[in-house]
């Protein structure tokens, strides 16, 4: 018995707003639909994701993974129409189909439904209207209406698949959502408890609402890192991954990368992991001149693997020269790629010592990170 869920995620997200669309957004550190297909691993046999044409690069950008990803349409019904056609080859009994926008979606959620699932044809959550309701076609109230009865519908909708394919493909005007689609075919189905948690992300705000909630169970952790590497011989320093060519030469075991060292130990710190050092002991042959991202990159596979991920990384380097204000850009980008966030959430800044102490003689550079990684 094959349990399939189609997560739609082929739409734009006007109503939210934003550089991207709405699934594509960060919340608390993961994208939004990295979230929404985590919430159904444990409860489903195949997972199709509805992706807008357009999105193919983002969705590999991300390296996020499903059994099967198709085309979305232009309306959400389309989309799930490719989606009930994409997984019809796995056989499923059961369909349940999610927003990619209701990231925040419990397993109980999830299990509601599908026990539901085993006696009847169509279930979805839902939650029973507790506000007064009005009617008004401009400022005045004109009426009140009713709100027995009324019940404010989520996702996942789940199905008998055979019967919801056949339901969506017969169809042939607009629906509002799945359960009409059903509804209207004559599947009957039945309501089980929503979740006030289970929120749509609609409009911009709704994304502090969702951290909000997430927060409610977040692991955050602080990290800092400081580092020296003294000047010698030499027509470069390699500094946040970025060769510059300078007069001198920092010295060191590695690639003497003083400011990737310091971000580094301020993930290892954040995580009570120990530091460079613990990890890449000087002693060891195999390290020497390596390049430092190896490190950083150990580090952000650390995290990962105690289920943290890097919200954000504060480094400042302290030095006379070189000047770090043209190369800011490129070292972001660069710090970016190693540790898989987007640039925005680097900061590289500089400052001098004013020529006093090691820094101000110009016998080494200095720097110093902080780290945020949480876990939700
Ligand atoms: N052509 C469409 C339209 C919507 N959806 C998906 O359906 C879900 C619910 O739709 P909605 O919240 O209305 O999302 P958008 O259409 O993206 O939002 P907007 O109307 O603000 O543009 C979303 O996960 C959205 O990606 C889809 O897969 N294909
Ligand atoms: C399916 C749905 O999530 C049920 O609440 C919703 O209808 C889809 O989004 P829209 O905002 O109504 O377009």
């Amino acid at each position: 018995m094959t349990t399939a869920t189609i997560i739609v995620a082929a739409g734009r997200g006007k109503r939210a707003g934003g550089d991207l669309p709405k699934q594509w957004q960060m919340l608390t550190g993961k994208p939004v639909l990295g979230r929404t297909i985590d919430a159904f691993r444990e409860q489903t046999d195949v997972i199709c994701v509805v992706l807008h044409p357009d999105d193919h690069d983002i969705w590999n950008t991300f390296g996020l993974e499903a059994d099967a990803v198709v085309n979305g349409g232009a309306t959400r019904d389309e989309s799930v129409r490719a989606g009930l056609m994409a997984v019809k080859d796995h056989e499923p009994s059961k369909v349940l189909v999610h927003d990619a926008a209701r990231p925040l979606v419990s397993k109980q959620t999830i299990q509601r439904v599908l026990d539901a699932l085993e006696e009847h044809p169509g279930a979805a959550p839902a939650l029973p209207v507790t506000d007064a309701l009005w009617r008004s076609e401009g400022k005045a109230v004109e009426a009140a209406v009713s709100r027995d009865h009324l019940y404010r519908a989520q996702t996942p909708q789940g199905f008998n698949y055979a019967q919801i394919l056949e339901a969506h493909l017969d169809r042939k005007t607009p629906a509002t959502d799945d359960v009409e689609v059903a509804r209207d075919a004559g599947m009957s189905v039945q309501i089980v408890d929503g979740d006030e948690n289970n929120l749509k992300i609609t409009m911009a705000a709704d994304f502090d609402r969702a951290a909000q909630i997430l927060g409610e169970n977040m692991d955050i952790r602080l990290g800092n890192g400081y580092d020296v590497h003294r000047f010698g011989d030499g027509d470069h320093v390699v500094l946040c991954g970025v060769k510059i060519p300078h007069g001198r030469g920092l010295q060191g075991h590695s690639d003497a990368d003083v400011s990737m060292h310091a971000v580094t130990d301020a993930v290892y710190g954040a995580l009570g992991q120990g530091d460079i050092g613990q990890h890449f002991p000087p002693s060891d042959p195999q390290w020497k001149g390596a390049a430092s991202h190896i490190f950083l990159e150990h580090a952000v596979a650390l995290a990962a693997e105690h289920g943290f991920s890097i919200s954000n990384v504060d480094c400042t380097l302290v030095c006379e020269y070189p000047k770090i204000g043209p190369h800011q850009f490129k070292m972001k980008a660069k710090m970016a790629a190693i540790m898989g966030i987007s640039s925005d959430r680097i900061s590289v800044k500089a400052t001098t010592s004013e020529r006093l102490g090691f820094t101000g003689r110009e016998e080494g550079i200095a720097s110093i990170a902080t780290a945020t990684l949480v876990k939700t």
